[in-house]
């Protein structure tokens, strides 16, 4: 088989990339190779402000991109191997597709505890749907969990269980520190703590259709919890039960397939639970073959250039797959997110185009500046340039106002400009901060009335 494009996976990075592709050269061939039936698309796609979108995601067949692009094939197999000095892919079935150029999007996999090899069925993560549905079933079997890691996942997991004990074990002296700060962490605990039935809803399932094809599916998204019951086997109960082991880590597991699993943390306390869900982050996907080397960076990912180029000929990579190893713009950091993944998949399609018509493509101007918007703990949280003074050497200020179960706003201002924001709530700041950050405006003027809430500062900028 021939095809002007190659893409591997039907993730949100595979499939921006297969879509933008499709869009930019509709009379080139385009092939997307993916291990599973079911592709992630965006929909509802709203700019919030200039580089900041706010989308859904949702999992459709891949029909859905045959049926809308003429140019696009979608084949269900595995990549094995590439063949980089004559530009074609092995599959696992044993298919060879040549290419002019190929982008990898396989994404990644959980990062277990290591103890999860010896009790794997007791020890699980959750990536895909299939794992979701793995945790739900086991979940209603336990009475007492403990979730390990302080990141997205267990910040989002530990907030929606209900009827379960849950031993929240992290290595920060506060809670969900890969995305915020103390402060921010301080005014989630009212939430963290506090049942919330309203939000219970029929457990839905998440799965479009069944098919052989659902081994591995790509990860889930935004509000993938939104539409399910996460309930444990106590009886139905308002009262939530979570117990944060600060500055902890797992030190030993101990017990048998049938029994409970006695966990001992390094601070010396022991908790017995029927369930330990590893949040622990995600190592990029390298599980294929190919001739010359494949220059990773060290955390595993597959290194790009800014245009998303790796070291072998013609062979581009986006999203949680890759490495940014390019000299990046001030506010701008990657981070394994949907949004990321997306603007990835965009613009590695631009370049490849680019490549082919050997035309100049300049760097997308999301790469300026780093923006995400999600909710944690049911409130909309949008984090905007170096919003934890990331690269700042602590040689910065805060500012903070926070209105207790409304809104917590930071600033990180450096030699007075701002360089990064949390905004919590519904602030209505994002587009102001955003320009702010952007455009290095000089904020000494304004003092600490910055953030005075009976002064409309966005009034200063009009
Ligand atoms: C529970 C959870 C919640 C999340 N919530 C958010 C959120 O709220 N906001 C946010 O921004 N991000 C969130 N993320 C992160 C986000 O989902 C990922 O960053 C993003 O989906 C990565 O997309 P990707 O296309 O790079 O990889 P994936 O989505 O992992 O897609 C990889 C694809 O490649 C396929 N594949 C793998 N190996 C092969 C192979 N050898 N051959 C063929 N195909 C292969 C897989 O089947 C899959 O289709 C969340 C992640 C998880 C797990
Ligand atoms: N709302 C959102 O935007 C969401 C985003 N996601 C994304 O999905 C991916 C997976 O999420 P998640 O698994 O939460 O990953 P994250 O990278 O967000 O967090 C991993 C957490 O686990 C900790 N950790 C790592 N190893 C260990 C260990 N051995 N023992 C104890 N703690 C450990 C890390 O600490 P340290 O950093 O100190 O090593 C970190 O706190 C991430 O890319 C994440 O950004 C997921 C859910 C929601």
């Amino acid at each position: 088989m021939l095809a002007d494009f190659v893409i591997v996976g039907g993730g949100i990075a595979g499939v921006s990339c297969t879509e933008t592709l499709a869009f930019l050269a509709p009379e080139k061939s385009i092939i997307l190779l993916s291990d599973s039936a079911l592709i992630k698309t965006v929909t509802n796609l709203q700019a919030i402000t200039k580089t900041l979108c706010q989308f859904d995601v949702e999992e459709q067949s891949s029909d859905y991109l045959t049926q809308k692009y003429k140019n696009v094939t979608v084949i269900h197999d595995v990549l094995k191997e590439i063949q980089d000095e004559s530009n074609y892919i092995k599959t696992g079935k044993g298919k060879e597709i040549h290419y002019k150029s190929l982008c990898l999007c396989m994404g990644a996999e959980p990062n277990l505890i290591p103890q999860h090899l010896q009790f794997p069925d007791q020890i699980i993560g959750i990536r895909d749907t299939d794992s979701v549905d793995t945790f739900i079933e086991k979940l209603k079997h336990s009475k007492t969990i403990v979730v390990v890691g302080n990141g997205g996942i267990a910040s989002e997991i530990v907030y929606k269980i209900q009827n379960t004990e849950i031993h929240w074990v992290i290595k920060d002296k506060h809670i969900s520190a890969t995305f915020v700060d103390p402060g921010a962490a301080e005014f989630f605990q009212d939430s963290l703590h506090s049942s919330h039935p309203n939000e219970q809803v029929v457990s839905k399932r998440m799965r479009y259709k069944e098919d052989e094809y659902n081994k591995s599916g790509a990860a889930l998204g935004p509000d993938w919890y939104k539409n399910l019951m996460i309930s444990g086997a106590n009886t139905n109960t308002l009262e939530r039960k979570v117990n944060i082991h600060y500055e902890n880590e797992i030190s030993t597991i101990s017990g048998s397939k049938d029994r409970a699993l006695e966990v001992l943390l390094t601070d010396g306390q022991k908790i017995s639970c029927d369930l330990i869900i590893s949040a622990t982050g995600v190592t990029p996907r390298t599980n294929f073959n190919t001739k010359n080397k494949l220059l990773l960076s060290e955390d595993g990912g597959i290194r790009v250039d800014d245009h998303l180029k790796t070291n072998l000929n013609n062979i581009y990579a986006a999203g949680d797959i890759c490495s940014a190893n390019w000299q990046w713009a001030k506010h701008w950091f990657p981070m394994k997110l949907w949004t990321q993944a997306r603007q990835m998949g965009c613009y590695a399609a631009q370049c490849m185009v680019g490549q082919l018509n050997k035309e100049e493509v300049l760097q997308d101007f999301c790469f300026e500046i780093f923006t995400h918007s999600t909710k944690l703990f049911s409130y909309k949280v949008i984090l905007l340039g170096l919003y934890n003074g990331q690269k700042l050497d602590n040689k910065y200020e805060i500012l903070v106002r926070t209105t207790p179960k409304m809104e917590y706003i930071k600033f990180v201002i450096e030699n007075h400009k701002l360089q990064g924001a949390v905004l919590i709530g519904d602030t209505d700041l994002e587009e102001m901060c955003e320009n702010l950050i952007l455009n290095q405006i000089n904020l000494e003027p304004y003092g600490d009335d910055i953030l005075n809430p009976d002064i409309d500062i966005e009034d200063y900028f009009d």
